[in-house]
């Protein structure tokens, strides 16, 4: 099965299998388990065993786990494991085995393509068979990224999308946990969120988004945090958190409704309605909409010609214009994430998340 199609294929799964064997350095037990039950799933389907007994405490943690997945199919069960032991190989000195030239992403980034051409550095998500769902791994290396974007030469920072989509958002799969660990992960949860939008806020030089394709959740409320909004015509903006369960972040609590007004911001971050690309760039989200066929040509001609004005007089602009507000986003963000804790631990949140998972509700 190839994996352009279903995500992971079978080589790829048996090669990660392979790899974990020659894991040098252990990766602890929360990691240990959550690897034990993709692995099950993937090669067992949902947990069917009996529940071992309460005094069998390590089988009983690594029945919770399986059995925490679900009926999440083995397909996606298969992705996750290999995304985890990537994620594992490349902080580990075992991963001995040097992937090809042609396969390296730039300065060590899993999840992006990094890269920094005529006054312009580029971030682009890479997860395109997943439409670039942000994993835990993905939040940690835009921060990274956005931070060496921030002292590069570079005149101007972007973030796009490789592939179909510009984001679907949140990866749901980053709820997987057993229920044990909920507390713990929410709180952590925050902290990511927090730590990643601060990085927004705080980025100093003119940030773009090319919005290649669809935009979900997180990838269209951290839009407002950008400078310039370039869209396809193709792109569609949607932020479905009440079906979800969840509820805004990103700032858009306060930003979209000062931008748009409450009503529309209402619309949107409340009642989840989907916006066209030419409807978000009447509300002020987006800067400008492009034909697809078009798109890559004419955004890229454009900012490569704003990429020679002088630059220091681009990032001081940007600070000028951003600076008023800096302090309330950031006790926005602070306030935003930790309702957000809250709502993770909901059961309207679990509910919405598991159905999605095991495929009875789609966007
Ligand atoms: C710590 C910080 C937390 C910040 C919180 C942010 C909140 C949000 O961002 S809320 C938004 C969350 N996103 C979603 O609810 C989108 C869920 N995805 C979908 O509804 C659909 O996948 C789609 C409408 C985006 C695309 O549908 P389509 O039929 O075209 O493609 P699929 O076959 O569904 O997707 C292909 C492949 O990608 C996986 N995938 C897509 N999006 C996500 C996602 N957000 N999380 C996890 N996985 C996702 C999908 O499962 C498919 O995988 P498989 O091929 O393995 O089945």
């Amino acid at each position: 099965m190839s994996k352009t199609a279903m995500g992971a294929s079978q080589k790829d799964f048996e090669s990660a299998v392979n790899q974990m064997k020659l894991l040098k350095k252990d990766p602890g037990n929360e990691v240990k388990l959550k690897l034990y039950a993709h692995y099950k799933q993937a090669t067992e389907g949902p947990c069917n065993t009996p529940k071992p007994g309460v005094f069998d405490l390590i089988n009983k943690a690594k029945w919770d786990a399986w059995n925490a997945l679900g009926n999440l199919p083995k397909e996606t069960a298969r992705q996750n494991y290999v995304d985890l032991v990537s994620g594992l190989s490349s902080s580990s000195d075992s991963s001995s085995q040097v992937k090809p030239e042609a396969d390296r992403k730039q300065a060590g980034y899993e999840t992006l393509v990094m890269t920094s051409e005529d006054g312009i550095t580029k971030i682009m998500l890479n997860r395109p068979t997943k439409m670039n769902a942000l994993t835990t791994q993905m939040y940690q290396e835009i921060m990274l990224a956005l931070e060496a974007a921030s002292k590069d030469d570079s005149t101007i920072t972007v973030l796009t999308g490789n592939g179909s989509y510009f984001s679907s958002g949140n990866d749901l799969t980053n709820f997987v946990i057993s229920p044990d660990e909920l507390e713990e992960r929410a709180r952590r949860g925050a902290i990511l969120l927090r730590d990643f939008v601060g990085c927004f806020i705080d980025f100093p030089k003119p940030l773009v988004a090319v919005v290649n394709g669809p935009a979900v959740g997180i990838s269209v409320t951290i839009l407002r945090l950008f400078d310039l909004v370039y869209a396809s015509d193709r792109a569609t903006f949607h932020t479905p958190f009440s079906h979800l369960g969840q509820t805004p972040e990103a700032c858009s609590s306060y930003t979209f409704p000062s931008l748009m007004g409450p009503a529309k911001a209402a619309e949107m971050l409340i009642f989840g309605k989907k916006l066209t690309a030419a409807e978000a760039c009447a509300r002020g989200l987006v800067t400008e909409v492009f034909p697809d066929s078009t798109f890559q040509k004419e955004v890229w001609t454009r900012l490569k010609a704003y990429s020679k004005l002088p630059r220091n007089a681009l990032r001081i602009s940007k600070q000028m214009i951003r600076n008023h507000e800096k302090e309330k986003l950031h006790a926005i963000n602070a306030e935003e994430s930790r309702i957000l804790q809250e709502r993770w631990q909901s059961d309207e949140c679990m509910n919405a998340i598991m159905n999605f998972l095991s495929r009875k509700a789609k966007l």
